[in-house]
């Protein structure tokens, strides 16, 4: 079956404020203050928690930035876990692309650096979990995107073939995962990134959800041996 795979963070849903949110949560409670700004930082919120703790210690002149970084992430995610949905809103169309491909027999999963348990919860309180055949966090294995084994998992869970498949994301993670993969590469052209996508080459840059299904189409394989 014809596969499409979707990252979560800044490619189905704009979960950036909800992410800075956290972390400066985080901060505020060393008495640090809220040195993150929802406006300026969602690149960076799409990096994923690490990247966000990473640059407010930065901003902060921590001296040992990265045990900090170490010791705030599992408050982070207790954090964010609290307040998942308050601002996250899926990108206008996202979902009427996943059930065009639906109706039309591909599968669709999703493939992301979020911990599965998270991921779960977003999707639920958004409404649009049972879409997805598959939804493969970055603790489900061993090992997390760029390793492509999260996306072969993605892909197969969804009742996919590798070969027939491809990942459509938001950052350099997600390029890298599709190359190890050895599959087409989607990445969205409207979030903070917009202006360094095209430098990643991928096979496509996507402007708006209504140009994804044509790009499906012309992209995957309509048959393969993987
Ligand atoms: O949380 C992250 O590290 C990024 O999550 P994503 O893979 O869904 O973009
Ligand atoms: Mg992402």
């Amino acid at each position: 079956m014809r596969t499409v795979i979707f990252d979560l963070d800044g490619t189905l849903a704009d979960t950036s404020h909800d992410l800075i949110g956290a972390a400066n949560a985080c901060f505020q409670a060393l008495g640090q203050g809220a040195p993150l700004d929802p406006a300026i930082d969602a690149g960076t919120a799409f990096q994923g928690g690490r990247a966000m703790l990473r640059l407010g210690f930065e901003r902060l002149a921590h001296p040992a930035v990265e045990d900090a970084v170490t010791a705030q992430f599992p408050l982070f995610l207790d954090h964010y876990a609290a307040g998942i949905d308050r601002h996250t809103r899926l990108y206008p169309g996202a979902i009427d692309a996943v059930e065009r491909l639906r109706g039309a027999g591909y599968a669709v999963g999703i493939c992301t650096n979020k911990p599965e348990g998270l991921a779960e919860t977003l999707m639920r309180r958004l409404g649009v979990r049972d879409l997805f055949g598959s939804l493969i966090g970055a603790d489900t294995l061993p090992v997390r995107k760029p390793d492509p084994a999260p996306y072969r998992a993605a892909v197969e869970r969804a009742g996919g073939a590798v070969g027939m498949s491809m990942l459509i994301g938001d950052t350099v993670t997600d390029r890298e995962t599709a190359r190890a993969a050895g599959v087409p590469c989607v990445l969205v052209g409207f979030g903070p990134a917009a202006a360094s996508v095209a430098g990643l080459a991928p096979e496509a840059v996507l402007g708006r959800y209504d140009d994804l299904f044509e790009l499906a189409e012309r992209l995957i394989p309509r048959g393969a041996s993987a």
